[in-house]
């Protein structure tokens, strides 16, 4: 869990201004001052992964909001990210699981917050230079990095884009281009086998470059829907997952074992308050769903925070059903809450931090996606015998056996034997040369042959005695009713 804040455009001057009006902030705990905002109503201070939030204006909204004094909040996360740069951004919270998405590790990196608070900003950058470019283009960059470094490796990516947008699935990269890839609605289900949640009908783009996989990421942001509104000039109006999927084979160690993963790098669209963005017909419409899947995300970290609740009820939404496995399974998740320093968006930034808090007590339980290919694996142990027969053979010309085969025995190999078995049994033959695992096998085979024909033989004229006995008997009225144990003639 991180909190991403939207720099202040003038943090000296700012800086003075906290400084001066927040004589009561108990200076010890204030190790840096990172933020103070306009009408010096409200500081943001972090301290080694705590945040402190002092507001000083009375608020009926607010819970402890006593006249004219500072109330004060503190959540503690995994860490703050004010003012610093994309670079650190992605360092901090996007390379460690990005290097375990590479090691067969899921990963999912969401960033969650008010609208207008910095989402897509801290996932896909600004387009203005390249040094703003965000969390998706950085991993992109990174992923091909490590393919081009892990030589040993064989990797393959697939990206994929996936947007929900007022509960409807939409594929942002369908080869279906234009308008024509919204009107191809309902083609896209979500599916699940075992833990694993999967979209049926998402296209999956093979990439082998950062190049490729860049052209593609900006083609599916064209396909976006964005929207304006008092907040935000381009507001997300949809939740955004951009996947990439990676297969890994050793090069080196047997290749019918192979690791994979998925790398989820999650645009959550913002909270917003219509009454503050001035939200009005369709994007009313927009803001309701977004809002409502919001707070059924809220209640799934609730229940999943909650070791008593035993339902989790992922399936309310598409959003929380679709991330099913990031929240609560097999995944390394981080969690960004995009939040504003103003004192005008307390409210907001006090829940998207609540939020945080709740998510940092949900537990996911990642593990390496091993998988093993059946049909290598036999290709493997052919190999393997074919290996193993050609050292016998190199043995046996060593110690002098050079005629010896190692494969199934013939039909007149087998008629040898038998003929070998005869005569040993007749005395003809003192002893059987045996050669092979296979002969052995032929010869004790053969054995069981002949004892199970004399057996029959033995019982056949056991039957005859008795039948001629049984005739007799009723001629003389004496009895003999039982012949030999456990032979029965029937
Ligand atoms: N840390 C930052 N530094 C500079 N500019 C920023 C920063 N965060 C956000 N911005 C700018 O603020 C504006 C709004 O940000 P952005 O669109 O990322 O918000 P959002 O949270 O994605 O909003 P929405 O939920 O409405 O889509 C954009 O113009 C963006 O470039």
């Amino acid at each position: 869990m991180a909190v991403h804040q939207r720099s202040p455009s003038n943090l000296t001057e700012l800086e003075r201004i906290c400084k001066e009006e927040w004589q009561r902030i108990p200076k010890s705990r204030c190790r840096k001052l990172v933020a103070s905002f306009p009408r010096r109503l409200m500081a943001v201070l972090a301290q080694k992964g705590r945040v402190n939030i002092y507001h000083r204006k009375e608020s009926r909204k607010l819970k402890d909001s006593k006249n004219g004094q500072p109330n004060s909040w503190s959540f503690q996360l995994d860490g703050i990210l004010q003012d610093v740069s994309q670079e650190e951004v992605y360092t901090q919270v996007c390379r460690r699981v990005v290097q375990g998405a590479l090691d067969g590790y899921n990963g999912t990196v969401m960033c969650f917050g008010q609208t207008g608070a910095g989402k897509t900003y801290t996932m896909s950058g600004s387009t203005k230079s390249y040094k703003q470019r965000g969390i998706i283009p950085r991993a992109l960059q990174e992923v091909f990095q490590e393919v081009e470094k892990r030589t040993e490796y064989s990797i393959s990516v697939h990206m994929s884009y996936l947007e929900i947008y007022n509960e409807t699935l939409v594929d942002l990269l369908s080869p279906l281009h234009g308008a024509s890839h919204r009107s191809h609605r309902g083609k896209l289900v979500i599916d699940e086998v075992g833990r694993e949640v999967f979209i049926r009908g998402l296209s999956l783009h093979p990439v082998h470059s950062e190049e490729v996989a860049l052209n593609l990421l900006f083609e599916g942001e064209m396909n976006r829907i964005i929207g304006s509104h008092a907040l935000n000039r381009n507001s997300s109006r949809s939740h955004c997952i951009f996947t990439i999927h990676i297969e890994s084979r050793s090069r080196t160690l047997s290749a019918a074992t192979y690791v994979t993963s998925k790398l989820n790098l999650v645009d959550l669209a913002g909270s917003e308050r219509v009454g503050k963005t001035g939200s009005e017909g369709q994007m009313f419409k927009e803001a309701t769903y977004i809002n409502k899947s919001l707070s059924f995300l809220e209640q799934v970290i609730l229940a999943l925070a909650d070791r008593r609740r035993d339902h989790v009820p992922f399936r309310q939404t598409k959003l929380t059903h679709v991330l099913k496995d990031s929240l609560g399974g097999n995944c390394n998740t981080v969690l960004v809450a995009n939040i504003y320093g103003e004192a005008a968006q307390i409210e907001e930034t006090l829940s998207a931090l609540r939020f945080a808090h709740r998510m940092k007590g949900v537990k996911t339980d990642p593990a390496v996606n091993k998988h093993l290919d059946p049909a290598l694996q036999i290709k493997e142990l052919q190999k393997e015998v074919q290996m193993l027969k050609d050292e016998l053979s190199i043995h046996n010309t060593l110690v002098n056996r050079p005629n010896i085969t190692y494969e199934p025995l013939s039909e007149a190999q087998l008629a040898e034997i038998n003929s070998q078995v005869q005569m040993y049994l007749d005395g003809r033959l003192k002893e059987i040369n045996i050669i092979s695992i296979r002969q052995v096998q032929a010869v004790f085979a053969q054995f069981k042959l002949v004892v199970q024909e004399q057996r029959q033989m033995v019982k056949t004229q056991l039957c005859q005695m008795y039948n001629l006995v049984e005739k007799d008997q009723s001629a003389n009225t004496s009895s003999l009713k039982v012949l030999t144990k456990g032979t029965s003639c029937k």
